[in-house]
Order: C-alpha cells, then structure tokens, then sequence
C-alpha cells in the first residue's frame, strides 16, 4: 500500500468519510468536502477514486468532486469562497465540469445565504449566481469564462482551423469544431444526433491523435431556431446523461458557424441547458441541479 492509500485507509477506518451524491440532468458527482470535518486533510489517489467513482464496486458517478479551502492555495488567489477539483470517473484530474459548478455553487450559496459564490478551479476562477425564482426553480448560472479558440488552448497536436479541423475523420463524423471551455471538445454538426453510435466512435475520436490530451466528443443536429439536441461522450467517463461544458462548446460552436443567435437552448439526454456566449466573450450556463442522497464512504473502498 503506497503512502497516501495507506494515509486514506487510516482515516477511513476510524472515521466514516461523509460524501454527498449530486447531479445536474442525470450528470452525477460524489462530493467530498475537505474543507472541514472528517474529510479535512483526506489524501485520495486516483485509483482510490476510479474504486469509488466504480458503479460496480463503489458509490458510482461520472465526476469524483472535491471542495478544499481557500487557505494558502495559488489557485484561489484572487478571492474565491472555496476550491473546487475535478477528477472523471477513470481517476484523471481534469480542469473544468459545468454541472458540477452549478452543484457547488448551489452549496456554496446555500452556506451563505448569498446569491453568488466564486469558485477557483485549475482552469480559473468561476462565478456562479442564481436570483430568488432560480433559487425556486432550483436553477443555477455559472460564468464558465471565456470560449478558448486557438489551436494551441485545445490543444491540437498541430496548427489548425478549429471552425473545422482537418485529419479527423472517424466514421461518420468529420471537421470538427475545437472549443476548449476549461476543457478541450470536439463538436460535430451532424444531421441526426440520435443516429450516431457514441459507444463506437466516442473513444476514437476521445483518443485521437490529434488531440494531445484527449478530448469530450459532442454531436449535435439543429433542431429549430437556436435549439440544438446534443449527445456527448465524455474523455474519462464515456456517455453520460449531460456535459455542461459540452453544451457550452457546443453552443459557441454553432454561433461561430453562423447556425443559430448567441443564447442556446441545448437539449441532452437528461433535459436542457441554457447557454448565452456574450459579445464580450463569457460563456454564461443556466440549469438544474439536485441532490441524490448523502452517505458515508465503507473503509474498504479506501483499502
Ligand atoms: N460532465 C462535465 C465534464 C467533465 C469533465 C470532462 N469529462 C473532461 O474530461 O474534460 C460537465 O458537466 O462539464
């Protein structure tokens, strides 16, 4: 057992480890607070996570979310309420997840009774804010930033058009639009999203060349005026229920190819986002979040 499993089990053995199991339409996340109580100071590696991020053998989700302090940490400098790390369910850590934004900062807000927090991510700081009929709704925003567009904020393995990028063809799905929003995607404009086997192409393109550090594939067909149905498979979790940051790209994805105005509608598997991409370049997220269940981790999957 190397240092950090061992350091893991330790704690897990004598104290429960609290979690909590949210989701935004069908996306799901274990959240561990390390901010205080038991999880304070938890070190998790990432088989631990890919164990308890497994459907078979552990709690199960898509994203293994983790909220730390603020204190002394560089990527909180600027002022945020918490620190938010993103890992998928094959352990990796990744730089940005629109739906879990939402989810802490529903937290975050609920723990201040603020209608805004900010929440500092490897890829940046975010805001998230919702009014009293969202709070109602049970609706968030997030400001995911700005839509990165150059070749190199992908990134692409080369130079490139990322209106549409030649050298990757898989199957049926071609020229695709690269957009990065915290993470890297790749979205295909086909004509019907619903005919398109993700399971077959997905980890082609995920693990194309052409994409140094993988990428989220999109695909998407219009289906009326600035309403798009979008399917995703998802780098480190495969198909999953919605992509925040795939709606996202898949939003400036389509107002950069002239299809639709600049406020989306993008209907996913598990219902729609709203997203607005604004003239001065903030890709702005509206949509739902909720809680499943709270629970306590079994020691064994910190073994
Ligand atoms: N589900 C997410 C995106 C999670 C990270 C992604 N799979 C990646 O590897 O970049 C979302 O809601 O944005």
């Amino acid at each position: 057992m190397d240092g950090s499993r061992a350091e893991a089990y330790k704690i897990g053995a004598m104290i429960r480890i609290p979690f909590l199991k949210m989701h935004g339409l069908g996306n799901d996340f274990v959240i561990i607070d390390r901010r205080s109580g038991p999880a304070r100071g938890l070190v998790l590696d990432d088989a631990t996570i890919r164990r308890i991020s497994d459907r078979r053998l552990g709690v199960g989700c898509d994203q293994f979310i983790l909220i730390d302090p603020t204190d002394d940490d560089p990527i909180a400098a600027g002022g945020a309420d918490a620190v938010m790390r993103i890992h998928n369910a094959d352990g990796g850590e990744v730089g940005a997840c629109g739906n879990a934004t939402r989810c802490v900062g529903a937290l975050l807000m609920d723990e201040s009774g603020l209608g805004r927090a900010t929440i500092a991510t490897i890829s940046g700081l975010l805001r998230a804010s919702r009014d009293a009929e969202q709070h109602e709704a049970g609706t968030v925003t997030v400001d995911m930033g700005p839509a990165r567009l150059d070749w190199r904020q992908i990134p692409l393995a080369a130079p490139a058009d990322t209106l549409a990028v030649e050298g990757v063809e898989v199957g049926p799905l071609k020229l695709p639009v690269a957009v990065n929003v915290g993470n890297p995607h790749a979205v295909f404009f086909v004509d019907d999203a619903e005919a398109i086997d993700l399971t077959r192409w997905g980890p082609m393109i995920e693990r194309h060349p052409t994409f140094p550090e993988r990428t989220n594939v999109e695909v998407a067909h219009l289906l009326g005026p600035d309403r798009l149905r979008m399917r995703v498979w998802e780098r480190g979790a495969g198909i999953t229920a919605a992509c925040g940051t795939g709606a996202c790209a898949t939003a400036v994805a389509a107002i950069r190819r002239g299809l639709t105005g600049r406020t989306v509608e993008i209907v996913l598997d598990g219902g729609p986002l709203v997203i607005t991409w604004t003239e001065d370049d903030r890709v702005l997220m509206s949509g739902p979040v909720a809680t499943s269940f709270e629970g306590t981790l079994h020691p064994s999957l910190l073994a």
